[in-house]
């Protein structure tokens, strides 16, 4: 089952377009960012999904809930970290994490487990005490993500704040997630400018620019529809000529290569030549060097649809480009609290 779903989701303010047309499906238990530069739609997305905006065209669901017409469903079974923390500075973080245990029926006793084990795998434990305002900015932000845990949700949906967070905060995100994946299944959307954040935490991305999907699919994927090699690189000893084909670069010796089973040949080859090698290593494109790409050579539709099987172009559904069927409304049916 797909636990998001987003459907030709379209969100305009005014005249400005901050989403177009996306379509994207994101498997249960699977974490999954979404990236892109400013203004691109992230927290558009991330709103829509928590129904705290309503779409301008198109639907979204999380856990087959429709925001617009299941609010209250959709806010037992997901839980949004926004880029500001919605927590009352005059509590303390204990109080803060209970009161919105008991607006979300969460019995006394199961609260205060579910926050003391929040709290102590998000190492704040120790400001239990202290009231939101006196905590760092880390500090808080790792409240918020326990605010939004508090009544285990199925679908946690992140908005990474524009100017990123602090490593601290990015560590701890990174153990709870996994716990959270590996023991109570949950789905994670992460939204974030951070690419090598995402590159570790996520396995499937969609690429956003302007409001529209550029791509999405695996790491694999990517490169692939972006037209990424693999690259091998040596280093060898002393001021030795290097092998055909091979070009100069952040200290070693590289070659493009069209997979990895190329590297035993490649290291043979240098080996039996008479060369000395030091160093042999296989290099993959990151998800930054993926993402310039795209935006560089202004690809669209790369990649593939995350959790279904690869074709050979790697081609996904289509982005919509047009932008002429909007319809102007004014922003409204927000205000709803996350859950
Ligand atoms: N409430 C709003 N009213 C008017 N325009 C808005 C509103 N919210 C977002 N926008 C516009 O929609 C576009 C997308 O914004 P959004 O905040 O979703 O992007 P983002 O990718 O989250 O950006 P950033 O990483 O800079 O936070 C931008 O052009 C933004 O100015």
């Amino acid at each position: 089952m797909d636990a998001i779903v987003a459907y030709d989701l379209s969100k305009q303010y005014g005249e400005r377009i901050a989403l177009c047309g996306l379509n994207l499906q994101i498997p249960q238990g699977s974490i999954f960012a979404c990236v892109g530069g400013e203004q691109s739609g992230k927290t558009t997305m991330v709103r829509l999904l928590s129904g705290l905006c309503r779409p301008t065209m198109g639907e979204c669901t999380v856990m087959g809930y429709s925001p617009g017409v299941e609010p209250e469903r959709l806010h037992t079974v997901s839980g949004t970290v926004l880029e500001t923390a919605r927590l009352y500075g005059q509590m303390t973080l204990s109080a803060n994490l209970n009161f919105f245990a008991a607006v979300n029926g969460i019995d006394s006793n199961d609260a205060i487990d579910r926050s003391s084990f929040l709290m102590h795998k998000l190492d704040i434990w120790e400001g239990r005490e202290e009231k939101v305002s006196d905590l760092s900015t880390g500090m808080v932000r790792r409240a918020s993500l326990a605010r939004a845990l508090m009544h285990r949700p199925q679908v946690l949906l992140i908005d990474e704040p524009a100017g990123g967070i602090d490593q601290e905060t990015m560590d701890r995100t990174q153990e709870l997630i996994s716990y959270l994946r590996e023991e109570e299944g949950v789905t994670v959307l992460l939204c974030t400018r951070n690419l090598a954040y995402a590159q570790l935490l996520c396995s499937g991305f969609a690429i956003l620019r302007q409001g529209s999907l550029l791509a999405k699919g695996d790491l694999e994927s990517l490169r692939k529809a972006a037209g990424l090699k693999y690259r091998a690189a040596f280093r060898f000893a002393g001021e030795e000529d290097p092998p055909d084909g091979f070009y100069w670069m952040d200290g070693f010796w590289q070659k493009n290569i069209e997979a990895e089973s190329d590297m035993p040949r490649l290291v043979s080859e240098a080996v039996s030549s008479g060369k000395r090698v030091y160093e042999a290593k296989l290099l993959k494109p990151t998800l930054e060097e993926i993402y310039k790409a795209y935006m560089d050579g202004g690809m669209k539709n790369g990649g593939e649809t995350f959790g279904e099987e690869r074709t050979e172009e790697g081609v996904t559904s289509a982005t919509r480009e047009s932008t002429e069927e909007f319809l102007s409304e004014e922003e409204g049916g927000g205000g709803a609290e996350e859950g």
